[in-house]
């Protein structure tokens, strides 16, 4: 037995249509299954505990229809009942199922859904908030909190350009955002920077819909990494962007990674934070990796691919870059 769970407000709409289609597939195919349509990011992870709670111990996967925003909404229940999570992209930036090699294509995404080939994955932890991409403070949470709140995502939604919201959004939030001094704790080891922009801690390699901020970071190592953006302008900031969608801006002095088991993230003024997009409460972060709490279906030609992209160090705790000065 499947719990679907949808987000009918997803990617504008998207989600609702998704699921229509998905239910033909899932009729064909003689799929049993309940569909659990959740309310709000605030009630959702209730609905959805009750519901895997009527069942307990009788559901293959709780399969979510929508984007990152609903998969946040989901995550701490599907975790505590221990059900695999399927994902079907119906998002706009869609990075969750971008990390674990799930088709954007949704009726591809279903399939992998229901070819049940699940693996661990860790997840990050901030205060009492589960979160699965990263947990975002400075420069790209505030984009992430001007699209959100922008007219032009409903737009960029309906002509299927999500990616082209948070472009529009860097541009927007780039004339006004102010850099400052941070500390940045992670494995340990605790570092202070200057003109600070972004602070990162990722468990899966992009957010902000396909930008790469942390290219090793691999959801089954048990650590997290940590991206700082520090000591820059306005307009060397914004050339980083384009490296952003290789990963490449980690080569660059003014970018430095970190990884760890723990991190922590105190700005000198106040910052917006995200976890997959969505605003976390104000004020200093403290996150940690919670090793292999969830269990996420995907193709198993996308786990070896993605195994064979994030070559790793031996070792549990690495500073992988310094910080030029
Ligand atoms: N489980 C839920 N049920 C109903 N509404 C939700 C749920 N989770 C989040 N929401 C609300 O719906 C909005 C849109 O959902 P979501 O973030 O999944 O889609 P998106 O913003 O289109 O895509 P993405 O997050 O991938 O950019 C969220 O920002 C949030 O306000």
């Amino acid at each position: 037995m499947y719990l679907f769970i949808i987000n009918p407000r997803a990617g504008g709409g998207a989600a609702a249509k998704v699921w229509q289609a998905a239910q033909e597939t899932l009729r064909e195919r003689s799929v049993s299954y309940e569909a659990l349509l959740t309310g709000s990011a605030e009630t959702a992870g209730a609905e959805i505990a009750r519901a895997l709670g009527r069942r307990a111990g009788a559901w293959t996967a709780a399969v979510v229809i929508g984007g990152d925003g609903t998969l946040h909404s989901a995550l701490g229940a599907i975790a505590a009942h221990g059900v695999p999570l399927g994902i079907v992209p119906a998002g706009s930036g869609n990075d969750t199922a971008r990390g674990f090699g799930v088709p954007l294509d949704a009726p591809k995404a279903l399939e992998a859904a229901l070819a049940g080939c699940a693996a661990p994955a860790d997840m990050l932890r901030a205060g009492s908030r589960n979160t699965v991409t990263a947990v975002a403070s400075g420069f790209d949470a505030q984009v992430a909190v001007n699209v959100n709140r922008s007219r032009y995502k409903a737009v960029c939604n309906a002509l299927r350009a999500g990616r082209l919201a948070y472009l529009i959004g860097v541009l927007h939030t780039l004339a006004t955002f102010k850099p400052c001094r941070a500390r940045v704790v992670c494995g340990g080891e605790e570092r202070f920077f200057e003109d600070v922009w972004l602070a990162s801690v990722c468990n899966l390699p992009s957010y902000g819909g396909g930008l790469r901020i942390a290219p090793q970071a691999d959801s089954a190592d048990g650590l997290l990494d940590v991206c700082v953006v520090h000591g820059i302008g306005r307009w060397k900031l914004l050339r980083l962007f384009p490296t952003l969608l290789r990963g490449s801006h980690v080569k660059l002095p003014y970018v430095t990674m970190l990884r760890g088991a723990e991190a922590e993230i105190a700005f000198e003024r106040p910052m917006p934070a995200i976890g997959d997009g969505e605003p976390l409460p104000a004020g200093p972060l403290a996150v940690r990796c919670e090793p292999g709490a969830l269990r996420v279906l995907s193709p198993p030609a996308a786990r070896a691919a993605s195994a064979a992209d994030s070559p790793r160090a031996p070792g549990s705790e690495k500073l992988l870059r310094q910080p030029a000065g």
